[in-house]
C-alpha cells in the first residue's frame, strides 16, 4: 500500500527519493546473488518501478520522464513533468561497498526546475532544494574539481591544468554535485554526454543552495525539451565561479582558434 501524499512537491520529491532509496539498499544486501550488470538492470528497474508508483499515487495528473521509462513526446506541452533518474551512478551501486550513486527526482513546472531531491541512500542522505545548508569554509588550495571515475572527459583534464586545478574522482552526477554543497570539491564541470535526468535533480538542490548552475558555455540549463540530451554542466561554489567561468571561456577560444 502507498503511504499518504506526503503534502508539498518539495515533500514528495524527498519522500520519493528517500522510498527508492530504501529499496536499492535493501536489493543491494539482499540480492547477494546478483552482480555486474544483473545488479545494475534489478537496481534501475525496481527503483523505477517504486517512483512510477508512488508518482502515479501522489501526483497522477502529472508527466514523467525517467531515465528507465519509455518516453511519451507528450510531456513537452505538459504544465509539470518530474524528471528522474532512478539510480545514478548505476555502475558504482554495482560495486560493494561503494558509497558513491544516487536518487534523482526533480520537477519542472512551466519553464523551471520547482523542487528537487537528490538521495545519497549509501550515506542515509537525502538533500533537497528547500532545505539548504550553509556551503563549509572553503579551504586554501588549488580548485578540486569533481570528475567521473569511470570516464573522465578530456575536456575536464584540459581545464584542470588550464587552472592548476586538483581533479576529485567520483561516480555519479547527483554525487558530484552535492560533494559541491558539502565541500568535499570546489566545482563539478562535465562535458562530452548526459541527460536531463543525470542534472535535473542535482540542479534544483543546488540552485535552492544558492549556486547557478549552467551550460559550459554559460547559458541557462533547459529542461522538459523534446530531445532530453543536455551534455554539459557547470556546478561552481561562488568563490571559484569566476576564475572557473574565465578558463572555460579560455579554452573554449583556443578551441575556436
Ligand atoms: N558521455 C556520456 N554520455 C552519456 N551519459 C553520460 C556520459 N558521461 C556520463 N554520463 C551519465 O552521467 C551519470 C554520471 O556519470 P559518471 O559517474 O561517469 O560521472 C551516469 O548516469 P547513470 O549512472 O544513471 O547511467 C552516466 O551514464
Ligand atoms: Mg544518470
Amino acid at each position: 500500500m502507498t503511504a499518504p501524499d506526503p503534502g508539498s512537491d518539495h515533500e514528495v520529491a524527498a519522500a520519493v527519493a528517500a522510498e527508492a532509496g530504501h529499496l536499492l539498499v535493501e536489493v543491494r544486501a539482499d540480492r547477494a546473488d546478483l552482480e555486474g550488470r544483473d545488479l545494475k538492470d534489478h537496481g534501475d528497474r525496481v527503483a523505477h518501478e517504486r517512483i512510477l508508483a508512488l508518482l502515479t499515487a501522489w501526483r497522477p495528473d502529472d508527466a514523467v520522464l525517467s531515465e528507465e521509462g519509455s518516453d511519451d513526446v507528450a510531456r513537452v506541452t505538459a504544465d509539470r513533468v518530474w524528471i528522474v533518474d532512478p539510480l545514478d551512478g548505476t555502475r558504482e551501486f554495482s560495486e560493494r561497498p561503494r558509497d558513491d550513486w544516487a536518487v534523482h527526482v526533480a520537477l519542472w513546472e512551466r519553464g523551471a526546475l520547482v523542487a528537487g531531491a537528490v538521495g545519497l541512500p549509501a550515506r542515509d542522505l537525502v538533500l533537497r532544494m528547500d532545505r539548504p545548508e550553509a556551503l563549509p569554509a572553503r579551504p586554501d588550495g588549488p580548485v578540486r574539481l569533481a570528475v567521473s571515475r569511470s570516464r573522465p572527459p578530456e575536456f575536464v583534464a584540459a581545464l584542470a591544468e588550464r587552472l592548476g586545478a586538483e581533479l576529485v574522482p567520483m561516480g555519479s552526477a547527483g554525487v558530484k554535485a552535492m560533494a559541491v554543497l558539502d565541500g568535499t570539491v570546489d566545482a563539478y564541470v562535465h562535458a562530452g554526454g548526459q541527460y536531463e535526468w543525470d542534472s535535473a535533480a542535482p540542479v534544483a538542490v543546488a540552485t535552492g543552495y544558492g549556486l547557478a548552475p549552467t551550460r559550459v558555455d554559460g547559458s541557462p540549463l533547459q529542461y522538459n525539451r523534446e530531445d532530453p540530451y543536455l551534455p554539459d554542466l557547470v556546478v561552481a561554489r561562488p568563490e571559484v565561479l569566476d576564475e572557473v567561468r574565465a578558463a572555460l571561456d579560455a579554452l573554449a577560444d583556443d578551441a575556436h582558434a
